[in-house]
């Protein structure tokens, strides 16, 4: 038994450590300070009162000791930082190592990425279990919220904290509990949407790490076998979606051929609770799911072929995406060559700052590839940097364009003023919008959910639509965001 305030290992009843836990007597570490990090650290904050949070980043660092939130899009965050910095229970540096010697429980939620070769890059959770393991203390409890490869809390972060802080390794918890929330929604996730996964490298660090999160999350703690499971289940939450969303491109790539709206019949099968078939679309971005099947595929000595094939379909989209630009843009005489394109939205989801991965990133290049001058429209990022021209939503007037792209539909493309432009050709990969009062000429990969083939005016559409689209009458069209099919 260990003495003292950590959870670890403790002799005191489950009630006084949740006690303990809920009245400030346990420090709590929060190492990133990113997307999820600072929602993390702000419910954590407003559950234990006594956090600090830890980011590399001296910029981030600053905007959450003045109360601020750098993060954009979460509903309820700017609120929570500025009220829990300035009640004293949450404050951040850039110290991890300071951070680590006060704490007695250490949140990791940095990211974990790929490298050259597709195999997890785990530099940045090794440097911070560095961090942790400069003031490890016996009944310490590490918990992992960084999607992590099956196994690395058990074979890689277990080792490296007993080697590094010198302490037996049952003389510490360790527990995995992975994110499940989303941008946009991650306060609410974080604060219970979902049942938490819990899974402990042993059963005290389990048990420990249930007490926190059943105190931190008002829905049911799910305390599965071990470590690897809960690993397991995050990266198996991705690989579905990702397998899921290439099967939902691979039929919606079937629309010209079949000469329907692949989409209006896709979402008429997931009418059905057992088909639950995504949407199609240019490709999937972010640091997240393209990602998390390499967690298995670089290190399993099964074949998993689906998860590959799924991951190859997902990449190719970017070029499928091109490939029916240049055929729109050859049917009108204009060689992709020759032509300006303005691709709308480089980020990978419609108002997340994050282009990691991002479509848009392959379908530039490849428009530039094969000739074409390529600019660019995002309201977060600057197309720059992700090599196109930057153009401004209310300069639009002013420029020639041969086609635009819509890869991601940022609510501000409701301002776009379509009948103002002159006419080109549109590629819709999200059907995002409804141009059918302009005189753009459209196609919309994969048709549309109201039933209209990929090229505008081919409708083969037998039935009387009352209720279509919102329209186009001022010339500007409502932005429907399909990022995801079945989301909640
Ligand atoms: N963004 C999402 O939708 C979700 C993300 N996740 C997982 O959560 C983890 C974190 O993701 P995000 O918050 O989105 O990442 P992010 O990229 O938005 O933020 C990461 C933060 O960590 C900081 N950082 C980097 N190295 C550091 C170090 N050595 N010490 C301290 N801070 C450091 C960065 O400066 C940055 O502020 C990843 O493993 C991701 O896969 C899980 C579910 C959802
Ligand atoms: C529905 C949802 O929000 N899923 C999560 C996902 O978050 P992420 O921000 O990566 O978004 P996503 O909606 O899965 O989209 C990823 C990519 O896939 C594309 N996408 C998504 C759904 C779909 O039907 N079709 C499609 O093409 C998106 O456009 C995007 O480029 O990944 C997160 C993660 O696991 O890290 C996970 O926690 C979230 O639950």
């Amino acid at each position: 038994m260990v003495d003292g305030d950590g959870l670890y290992g403790s002799s005191r009843s489950d009630e006084q450590q949740r006690a303990l836990l809920t009245s400030g007597r346990v420090p709590v570490a929060v190492y990133g300070l990113g997307k999820m990090g600072l929602p993390l650290a702000g419910v954590y904050a407003e559950t234990t009162g006594n956090v600090t949070g830890v980011d590399i980043d001296p910029s981030v660092v600053g905007t959450v000791t003045n109360g601020e939130s750098h993060v954009v899009g979460e509903p309820g965050l700017e609120a929570l930082i500025a009220d829990q910095v300035a009640a004293g229970r949450l404050e951040a540096t850039t110290d991890g190592t300071a951070a680590a010697e006060r704490a007695r429980i250490h949140v990791v939620i940095v990211p974990t990425l790929l490298d050259d070769r597709q195999k997890p890059d785990l530099s940045t959770v090794d440097s911070v279990a560095d961090d942790i393991a400069a003031g490890l203390s016996p009944g310490d409890l590490v918990i992992a919220e960084s999607t992590l490869p099956p196994g690395t809390c058990r074979d890689v972060l277990r080792p490296h904290l007993a080697g590094k802080s010198g302490l037996e390794s049952d003389a510490f918890g360790l527990a995995f509990c992975p994110e499940r929330t989303s941008s946009g929604t991650a306060l609410r996730d974080v604060r219970g949407q979902y049942p938490k996964v819990v899974g402990g490298v042993d059963a005290e660090s389990g048990r420990a790490a249930a007490i926190v999160y059943d105190e931190l999350s008002s829905n049911d703690v799910h305390l599965v076998s071990d470590a690897t499971t809960a690993e397991a289940v995050k990266v198996f939450e991705g690989i579905y979606r990702d397998v899921n969303i290439a099967l939902a491109n691979e039929l919606g790539r079937l629309a010209d051929e079949l000469e329907i709206s692949v989409r209006e019949a896709i979402e008429t099968a997931n009418d059905l609770p057992m088909c639950q078939i995504h949407d199609p679309g240019p490709g999937v971005g972010g640091h997240c799911i393209p990602y998390y099947p390499h967690f298995l595929l670089s290190r399993m000595t099964e074949p998993m072929e689906l998860t590959r094939t799924a991951r190859t379909v997902n990449d190719g989209m970017p070029t499928v995406t091109a490939d029916r630009l240049e055929e729109e843009l050859s049917s009108v005489g204009t060689s992709i060559a020759e032509a300006s394109v303005v691709v709308l939205g480089l980020t990978y989801r419609a108002g997340v700052e994050e282009t990691r991965a991002s479509p848009a990133i392959d379908l530039v290049e490849t428009l530039e590839d094969r000739g074409a001058a390529v600019a660019g429209i995002d309201p977060l990022v600057d197309p720059a940097s992700c090599g196109a021209r930057p153009v401004e939503i209310d300069r639009l007037e002013e420029e020639h364009f041969d086609a635009a792209v819509i890869v991601t539909p940022h609510e501000e493309f409701d301002r776009i003023p379509w009948t103002a432009l002159e006419s080109m050709i549109v590629v819709d990969t999200r059907d995002a919008m409804d141009l059918s009062g302009t005189d753009h000429r459209v196609y919309t990969l994969a048709g549309s959910a109201d039933g209209r083939r990929p090229r505008a005016g081919a409708s083969g559409d037998a039935v009387d639509r009352p209720d279509g689209e919102p329209g186009s009458e001022h010339g500007t069209a409502s932005v429907r965001r399909t990022d995801g099919g079945n989301d909640v």
